[in-house]
């Protein structure tokens, strides 16, 4: 269950960056290809040098980007030279042969790189400049019958929204994925936090209750005289001895049940479709487990368990208490020992 995630501060900038990357790669590619068959099918040379123009300057924003890592800078830049090269496109073909689709591919470049407020505003304000542009051009327009260069322009157009989007989608699901483990994994050892584990013991309780699983134990596990661990080695050596603790509960368990981090010193342990013996037995192992392994810092390590079987009819968080009961006992007990709450 150890997840590899990213902090939450390189988060967005590590998504940020990997879609201005995608958009100058794109927008490089594809004006090197438009001014090839812009010179070799139309012969558009005044066009065609735009076009090149443009792949240099994705090629040079790129560079410049992956030396300075400046995010904003980049992406406002690559947003002035994209509008540019799409506007004077647009005014070298007069508006004709379907030239302002070309607008379309501003929308998600500048929602992508500038956020939702300011890519609102700038492509509302160039979508205004074009439709004026075209009004403008009305008085001596001719009807025209559809071109080739009309359909190589709508298939292009297609072709670099059809990619945008791809990529966006892709991007975007993927730094949702890494919201939704970071939100339910304990940043100290990895394992499943509170949240996760309340969302399992609901969802157990759940089953359970509607008859589609038989049964499932909840243990809670503490460590025993953590605070005077605390006291004789540090709170950040303390916290090595947690993530110690962690990885040992994780190797014993592995696909047994699920484990993770109740909070402080507190771990827990659902074990699905265990009766309570099989589940004391289990706990008594991983009690024995633990106390062989001590901490990485050749001290005695040893855990407390408390073990309560969720009911059917009681409420899931009535099993919580029963099972810190029983954990109660374990340390009244003397510690490094398992309990069981009985119905
Ligand atoms: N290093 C570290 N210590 C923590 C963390 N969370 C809680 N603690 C410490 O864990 C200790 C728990 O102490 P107690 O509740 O007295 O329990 P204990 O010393 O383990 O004693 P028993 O549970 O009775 O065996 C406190 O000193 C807390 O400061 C953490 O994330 N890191």
């Amino acid at each position: 269950m150890q997840l590899n995630v990213p902090t939450p501060s390189e988060q967005p900038f590590v998504h940020q960056s990997q879609l201005l990357r995608a958009v100058l790669k794109i927008i490089g590619v594809f004006s090197l290809l438009i001014g090839t068959i812009n010179i070799f099918a139309f012969e558009r040379f005044d066009i065609a040098a735009f076009n090149f123009v443009s792949a240099i300057v994705a090629l040079l924003l790129l560079i410049y980007f992956q030396r300075s890592k400046q995010l904003l800078r980049t992406s406002w830049l690559t947003c002035a030279a994209v509008t540019f090269n799409v506007l004077m496109f647009i005014h070298l073909a007069n508006g004709e042969s379907y030239s302002v689709l070309w607008v379309m591919i501003l929308p998600p470049i500048m929602f992508f790189l500038l956020g939702r407020a300011v890519g609102a505003w700038l492509t509302a304000a160039l979508f205004l400049y074009v439709i004026v542009f075209m009004a403008l051009q009305l008085p001596s327009a001719e009807p025209r019958a559809f071109s080739i260069s009309g359909l190589l322009n709508i298939t292009e157009v297609c072709i670099a929204l059809w990619f945008l989007f791809r990529f966006y989608e892709g991007s975007r699901e993927s730094a949702y994925r890494q919201l939704e483990r970071q939100s339910m994994t304990d940043k100290l050892t990895g394992l499943y936090n509170r949240i996760k584990l309340d969302a399992v013991v609901a969802e157990q309780h759940q089953l359970v209750s509607s008859g589609q699983l038989k049964r499932s134990i909840v243990v809670i596990a503490d460590i025993d005289d953590f605070k005077s661990i605390n006291d004789q080695l540090g709170h950040i050596q303390g916290d090595k001895v947690l993530q110690h603790a962690a990885t040992l509960l994780r190797n014993f368990t592995r696909d047994d049940g699920i484990i993770g981090r109740w909070g402080g010193e507190e771990f827990m342990l659902i074990l699905p479709n265990y009766t309570l013996t099989q589940a004391q037995h289990y706990s008594d192992l991983l009690r024995r487990y633990i106390a062989d392994h001590g901490t990485p810092f050749a001290q005695p390590l040893t855990m407390s368990f408390g073990l309560a079987e969720l009911g059917k009819e009681i409420p899931a968080e009535q099993t919580f208490i029963r099972a810190d009961r029983a954990l109660y006992r374990a340390k009244e007990a003397g510690r490094n020992c398992v309990k069981v709450a009985h119905s």
